[in-house]
């Protein structure tokens, strides 16, 4: 069961951490952006080109506000939207007005364009460029020129379109391993914090009132002494399919030990919550697993409560958990609110009746209860 609430596990949320990783591609592509532009207002102001030395200018300010507000309101200034917008335009404009001097700036262009979009996005817009700029070599350069533009930018589009593609599967499931638990697929505590702060703001914003059942599989130890290792975990991911079944689309399930489970039940008061946590017992005790091993759990069910942080939440949840275990465990018990003794148990919440053992198992054979 859980001791304590970890430390620092907003810190370590790998979803977060994927974030930063977008966050600072952003910014090194709009900062990079502008350091290799800001110098071309000039030249093509000096040129005599102002519409295009106007469209730079719009194009390094956006770049610059990108930058001030992901530096200082960590948001993205119009979404990011504008920059693939103006580079492509101002690719395409310089390309028809200096010839392969503005040709030169579609291909990073081009690429960016992958690393600022969603893939479908970046997809529809890069067929588009690709077009425009075909048309203009077309009317600005030789035919054998136009062939070979259009090849090596439609090229340079495939590369890129490849690799961040890859990168976007490989955030996906870097982020599902980091998050899920690789036996039974339920959620880790790398999101926990986030998960039960989000059900906290739910109770203080809108009055929404959730719930979370801690299970804990009763004298595991015993399971895997008597059976072995590979026959617990095949329990432990049977009985993580079993919970699963009972649950709805938006309930999660975390696995936050190793023969401890934790359901977050939105907007569900703890009577609600216990019926299911009932129900919860009796599918995992009802039948055998792996045909002959009878296991039986304990659970306790806490409602948020107002002002409380997730770590006193999860901890009354807890406190209730070790009262169910002393009280002869296979029962759950409700968390009593803050600062109260645990309820006695009411006539409701008594445990089920004693299961007869189907074989030898620690669970069947009647191990006395020892807190
Ligand atoms: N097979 C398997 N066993 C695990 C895993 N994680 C933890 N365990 C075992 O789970 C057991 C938990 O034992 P205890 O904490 O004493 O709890 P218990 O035997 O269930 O007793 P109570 O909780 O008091 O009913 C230990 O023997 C751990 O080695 C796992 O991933 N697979």
């Amino acid at each position: 069961m859980n001791q304590s609430a970890p430390p620092g596990t907003a810190n370590t949320n790998p979803t977060l951490a994927v974030l930063g990783f977008r966050r600072q591609l952003v910014y090194h592509l709009h900062f990079w952006a502008f350091i290799a532009v800001a110098p071309l207002v000039m030249v093509q102001w000096q040129h005599g080109n102002l519409l295009l030395s106007a469209l730079l200018v719009f194009f390094c300010a956006n770049a610059a506000l990108v930058l001030l507000f992901l530096r200082f309101r960590n948001t993205y200034f119009l979404k990011g939207r504008l920059f693939p917008l103006l580079a492509v335009v101002c690719a395409a404009y310089s390309t028809a007005i200096n010839g392969h001097a503005g040709l030169y700036w579609a291909y990073p262009a081009a690429i960016a364009l992958f690393f600022l979009l969603p893939i479908k996005e970046a997809i529809v817009c890069n067929v588009i460029f690709v077009a425009v700029m075909a048309v203009v070599s077309f009317l600005q350069f030789p035919e054998a020129d136009f062939w070979r533009i259009t090849f090596s930018l439609g090229l340079s589009c495939l590369f890129a379109m490849i690799f961040a593609w890859l990168v976007g599967r490989l955030q996906q499931e870097l982020t599902r391993l980091a998050t899920t638990d690789p036996l039974t697929g339920c959620l880790n505590r790398s999101q926990l914090a986030d998960v039960l702060n989000s059900q906290i703001q739910m109770r203080e914003r809108y009055e929404r009132v959730s719930s979370l059942v801690l299970i804990d599989l009763d004298y595991f130890k015993n399971i895997n002494d008597q059976w072995g290792h590979l026959a617990g975990d095949r329990v432990l991911k049977e009985m993580a399919g079993r919970v699963r079944k009972r649950l709805r689309q938006n309930d999660q399930l975390f696995r936050i030990g190793g023969e401890e489970f934790m359901v977050v039940l939105p907007e569900t008061r703890q009577k609600d919550g216990h019926t299911l946590a009932q129900q919860l017992l009796t599918s995992i005790s009802a039948r055998p697993f792996l045909d002959d091993i009878r296991v039986t759990a304990s659970a306790s069910i806490a409602e948020v409560e107002r002002g409380e942080t997730w770590s006193v939440w999860l901890n009354r949840a807890d406190q209730a958990l070790y009262e169910a275990k002393a009280r002869g465990r296979n029962q759950v018990v409700l968390a009593p609110a803050s600062r109260q003794p645990p309820m006695p148990p009411e006539p409701w919440q008594r445990s089920p009746a004693p299961l007869q053992p189907v074989s030898s198992g620690p669970a069947a054979s009647g191990t006395p209860d020892t807190p």
